[in-house]
């Protein structure tokens, strides 16, 4: 029998493609299944490449989205569009536009550093997509601050050899200070379908970077602007050192084979973050290997046993300190609520940042939104917004681990009642979002990141709840408040007239306002009060609110 089945692999053909030639022939793992989400694709990877090359280093963003039908569809093939996407970046070097348009897995994007790219794939997969289904390259034009010039490449890629080919070049003198990117790409899509995903995304895109000013047109000619509402900016994201608990052996064999370090204590201490001298020496104490041997030296075939121990110490020691969260950069609770407020009109908002946790080394912050009643549309379920190192996530919702933990949230306990005028947003930022596919459109259940989200919609749910329930005692006091105070100048006169000696006919004005204490105290002690988070707030307080005309949402 094994000999039989020897014999048939010898029959199988066996071949190598290329990295470029793989995800020609497979585009749907790159989210290009079909020209609906491939027309909504090209945006995205677009769009995100704009904001990472703009917000990430400290720019402002202006992203500027053109669609225009160029050629209709007919019997054989859908309509096709030309994409372009224009940002105020900081532009592409001419000596690399090529590898970075047309060589798949090519990135500035492969270091320790919260971006929104880090595949490297993304715009190579849109120009694989336009290349195999129109034939066209993309063209790319752009130029860095401190360049007096602006280049311009029109770019396919070998799919072959996974090499770019520039199909046309130049270069222009500036004669203005911009400096940016415009790509374009000329893809088969199906617009219709796509026009109500890609809006969304941009809405969403607004929502998460409020900072942003983000323009639509459309093929037809409508512009959707999303103007900036504030110049306030996350702090940009910064590059961190590897963490020794998210290594592997490959890993520290390429650093051990790159290290300028003279000993392996040195080495701890230069290449991986968090390591200071007295944690190293601890650490090799821990391990058995000599603080002073050249690190190099663990590269040798005799050495692999003690390497391999160094890998799974490094792993699993407890003694270093957690992966570096301050180069993190979360939304913050303003600016989501900012974002959330803008978007939905709510009656309430608010947002938590969570302090920053770790997954197999990579370290990560939750970020929880909730926006409730007001102009929020009801819906049998609540919205969930999905962001992912800023990048909002539309498709896959069901497969996304903030779905699962939001459809376990019994929200009647937070007083929240069916249908739902209920948005939730979750961001997740991180060195490394552990996405489910290439395609970044839903995230993983690791079991640290769905107890946080699970931790955030608590803490936000539970000052919802205060809300309204303070809400709900406020209308009760309301209702008691004004079918008695309408009687209360009557009541007021009434005393005035049956006090004896007779008296000054005026002398109800002075009533007035004793009356209206008593009522106070009334009403108040009809309301009942529950505890909440252990506090009791003291219902005199909502009275005196409810008469006075004070708005809930402007003491909540
Ligand atoms: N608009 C732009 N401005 C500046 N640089 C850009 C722009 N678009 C692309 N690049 C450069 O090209 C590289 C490759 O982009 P690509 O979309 O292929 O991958 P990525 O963004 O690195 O990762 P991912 O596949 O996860 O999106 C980027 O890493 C970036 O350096």
């Amino acid at each position: 029998m094994a000999e039989e089945n020897a014999i048939d692999n010898a029959k199988e053909k066996f071949s190598e493609i290329s990295v470029a030639e793989f995800f020609s022939k497979n585009k749907e793992l790159a989210g290009f299944s079909n020209p609906t989400r491939a027309l909504y694709q090209t945006v995205r990877e677009l769009v995100e490449n704009a904001l990472d090359a703009t917000d990430s280093h400290g720019i402002l963003p202006e992203v500027k989205i053109y669609i225009k039908e160029v050629e209709p569809e007919n019997e054989e093939r859908p309509a096709r569009y030309e994409v372009s996407v224009e940002d105020n970046g900081i532009g592409v070097p001419k000596t690399v536009m090529a590898q970075a348009f047309g060589k798949v897995l090519f990135s500035s994007k492969y270091v320790i550093r919260q971006t929104r790219g880090m595949y490297g794939l993304g715009v190579k997969a849109v120009v694989l997509y336009s290349q195999t289904t129109t034939g066209r390259p993309i063209t790319v034009v752009s130029s860095q601050e401190d360049s007096n010039f602006v280049y311009y490449q029109n770019i396919k890629i070998d799919i072959k050899k996974n090499e770019p080919m520039v199909v046309e070049d130049g270069q222009l003198d500036k004669r203005s200070s911009w400096h940016g990117t415009i790509a374009s790409a000329i893809v088969e899509g199906d617009w219709t379908r796509a026009k109500p995903k890609i809006i969304e995304y941009v809405r969403r895109t607004a929502i998460i970077a409020p900072y942003a000013e983000l323009w639509l047109v459309t093929p037809e000619g409508e512009i959707y602007f999303f103007p900036r509402a504030t110049k306030k900016m996350p702090k940009p994201p910064r590059e961190a050192k590897p963490h020794p608990h998210g290594v592997d052996l490959e890993q520290v064999r390429s650093m051990l084979m790159s290290t300028q370090a003279e000993t392996l204590l040195d080495f701890l201490k230069e290449e991986f973050q968090g390591i200071g001298d007295k944690t190293a020496t601890e650490f090799l104490r821990h391990v058995g290997l000599k603080p002073d041997i050249n690190p190099k030296t663990l590269l040798k075939k005799e050495k692999l046993k003690d390497l391999e121990a160094l890998v799974t110490a490094l792993r699993n020691y407890r003694g270093f300190k957690g992966p570096r969260s301050d180069y993190l950069s979360p939304i913050g609770e303003e600016l989501i609520e900012l974002g959330l407020t803008r978007m939905f009109k709510p009656e309430w908002v608010k947002a938590v940042t969570r302090p920053a946790r770790a997954y197999q080394g990579h370290p990560f912050i939750v970020e929880v939104g909730i926006a409730y009643g007001g102009a929020i549309q009801p819906q049998e379920e609540p919205i969930l917004l999905r962001f992912a190192n800023k990048i909002p996530l539309l498709y896959e919702e069901k497969e996304d681990v903030s779905y699962k933990v939001l459809t376990n949230i019994d929200w009647g306990r937070y007083g929240v009642q069916e249908p739902y005028q209920l948005a939730v947003l979750v961001h997740v930022a991180s060195t490394k979002v552990p996405y489910k596919g290439v395609g970044k459109e839903s995230i993983s259940e690791i079991p640290e990141l769905e107890s946080e989200i699970r931790n955030g919609i608590h803490e936000v749910a539970r000052s919802l709840r205060i809300y309204i329930s303070r809400k709900a005692r406020e209308e009760l006091a309301k209702e008691k408040i004004v079918s008695i105070a309408k009687y209360i100048p009557e009541v007021a006169r009434s005393l005035a007239i049956l006090s004896s000696p007779p008296e000054d006919p005026n002398r109800y004005r002075e009533l007035e306002p004793k009356v209206m204490e008593l009522l106070i105290s009334k009403v108040a002690a009809s309301i009942e009060m529950p505890k909440i988070d252990g506090r009791q707030e003291d219902p005199r307080l909502i009275v005196e609110r409810v008469i006075k005309g004070v708005s809930i949402q402007e003491v909540s």
